[in-house]
């Protein structure tokens, strides 16, 4: 039960100290992933930011160019190429593919437009595609003209239904248009890279255009740049390109047809949901496009401070050192009581025991003849023999062979007696070289046999130190202890006179006296004219 107790405390803090590290790993991560969200929008605004302001001044510029042709009604070829060199237009306008003029021609001023066109310079000049429609919007002017390839001299904007919705758009606000994504120069495929127009609206000279019907009535034409997302997004990404994939959609359907721009960086992680991203619209020129960023390889590195598997190592060693620290703690007073029960039992042999012989001492040997005698008491049995049995000469064995002899001949004997006695037997070492017995049940004449062959086995069996027999004899003497006998020290006491009477009879013999007759029992060894 207590066991139990200890494992389930040990189980409650283990499981409470590893929740704990579960709680901090999973707040760890979420703060790392709001992190990594919180950059990756970040560089999705900046990215929005700087595309909304590099449209801004292309926008400007347009407004320039409107200008122009708002001061005056007879502007030139050569006013809006002065003008655009005027821009300097380079690095500092990339993916502009120059600014252009498109007339409104319609359906009855076309050959006379066409004829200008030939009077001006353009023999070849005509207005493409070919094909009857009321309204033509063929571009006249490129400026700076960049490459002969690019001939995109008479092709009529307005019959390409994408550029024409921008056109249309920029006519009746007044303001630049945007238009969706088309090829440039028109004659070329479209490709996945996209590209778009702006348009900025040019009126009629002096012409009042605040409404959108004035503003369509007094339209004369259109002004415009082409531009090429892949330079223009080369121009203004940021520096985490490498860690970022950035596209661009017309729209807001992300499809392949309504690509713009794709920054080109996939790691070919599957957009499965676990992939980090963020969307962002912007309308810019009154046209929508579709900003997404996702997070790529590296990007988790660059920006997050994962310190989740950190703590969570850290967090499960230390769970385990607290449960075996709460495991130590409350099983050291069960281990303290075994400790001490043990040691108490050590103790209490210790206090009966004989150091030397380890026989009980004189007090546990006392002890248990009084248990015996109050077992005789109580069960009314003829008794039982106590010998008392004392070294013949030990002095002069220690005086001989030294005192560490002397030990070693006192365990001897103690050896060979306990060899004698049966289990039911008590013995004890009363002091110095004084032993006594107990033989349980065991009276008379057997008792008197018995002590009779202890003392030949011992005068048979010298000590062997250092090779050579050390004799030693011992005498005895025998009485029997009964019910009349009032407490354990009197039998004692009678066998103690019996061995005096041993001893005085020249020891290396046994003799018994028994209580009322005090009659001395002589030993086989007896020699005559002793006690009788
Ligand atoms: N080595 C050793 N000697 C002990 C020990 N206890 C008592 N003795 C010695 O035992 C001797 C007992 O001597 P005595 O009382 O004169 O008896 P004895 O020499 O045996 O002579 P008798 O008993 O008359 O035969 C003393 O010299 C004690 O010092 C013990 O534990 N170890």
């Amino acid at each position: 039960m207590i066991w139990l107790r200890h494992r389930f405390l040990f189980l409650l803090v283990l499981a409470g100290s590893l929740g704990a590290t579960y709680l901090l790993w999973q707040h760890e991560k979420n703060s790392v992933a709001q992190v990594l969200r919180a950059t990756l929008d970040f560089n999705l605004r900046e990215t929005s930011s700087r595309i909304e302001q590099r449209l801004a001044s292309y926008e400007q510029m347009l407004r320039g160019a409107q200008g122009l042709y708002a001061a005056s009604d007879n502007v030139e070829r050569r006013d809006l190429r002065a003008f655009v060199e005027s821009l300097q237009t380079g690095s500092d306008f990339p993916g502009m593919r120059g600014i252009g003029v498109a007339p409104l021609v319609l359906l009855k001023d076309r050959s006379r437009h066409i004829s200008e066109l030939h009077r001006l310079g353009f023999p070849d000049y005509t207005i493409v595609p070919e094909g009857r429609r009321d309204v033509f919007a063929p571009i006249v002017q490129v400026e700076p003209t960049i490459s002969p390839s690019w001939d995109a001299m008479g092709y009529d904007m307005y019959s390409d239904s994408v550029r024409r919705a921008a056109m249309e758009r920029a006519r009746d606000s007044g303001m630049a248009a945007i238009s969706g994504k088309v090829s440039v120069p028109p004659q070329a495929d479209r490709t996945p890279q996209g590209a778009f127009l702006m348009y900025m609206p040019l009126y009629q000279h002096d012409a009042v255009h605040n409404s959108p019907s004035t503003r369509r009535a007094t339209l004369v034409g259109w002004t415009f740049v082409p531009l090429l997302m892949n330079e223009l997004m080369a121009s203004l990404y940021g520096e985490n390109e490498a860690a970022t994939k950035f596209r661009i959609y017309d729209g807001v359907g992300l499809t392949q047809q309504t690509l713009m721009y794709d920054s080109g960086h996939d790691d070919g992680r599957a957009p499965d949901g676990q992939q980090l991203s963020a969307n962002e619209y912007i309308v810019v020129g009154g046209h929508t496009w579709t900003l997404v960023i996702s997070a790529q390889d590296g990007f988790d590195a660059r920006f997050g401070r994962d310190k989740s598997q950190l703590i969570a190592i850290t967090g499960i060693v230390l769970s385990l050192l607290l449960a075996m620290l709460t495991w130590q703690l409350s099983t050291s007073r069960e281990r303290a009581v075994v400790l001490a029960t043990e040691m108490t039992g050590e103790l209490r042999a210790m206090a009966a025991t004989d150091f030397l012989t380890g026989l009980s001492n004189r007090r546990h040997f006392m002890a248990g003849m009084a248990d015996e005698l109050a077992r005789l008491q109580r069960l009314d049995y003829n008794g039982s023999a106590v010998l008392m049995l004392d070294v013949d000469h030990f002095k002069q064995i220690n005086d001989s062979y030294g005192h560490a002899v002397g030990d070693a001949v006192l365990k001897h004997l103690a050896h060979l007696m306990q060899g004698s006695l049966r289990k039911v037997d008590l013995i004890g070492r009363l002091g110095g070289e004084e032993f006594a017995m107990i033989l349980n049940g065991t009276i008379g004449s057997a008792a008197q046999t018995f002590a009779e062959r202890l003392r030949q086995t011992i005068a048979d069996t010298p000590l062997m130190h250092n090779g050579q027999p050390i004799p030693v004899t011992v005498s005895i003497g025998i009485t029997d202890m009964s019910v009349v006998d009032a407490n354990a020290e009197s039998a004692l006491m009678r066998a103690d006179e019996a061995l005096y009477c041993a001893k005085a009879g020249g020891r290396n013999r046994v003799e018994a006296v028994t209580e009322g007759t005090k009659k001395l029992i002589l030993s086989a060894e007896l020699r005559p004219g002793s006690m009788a």
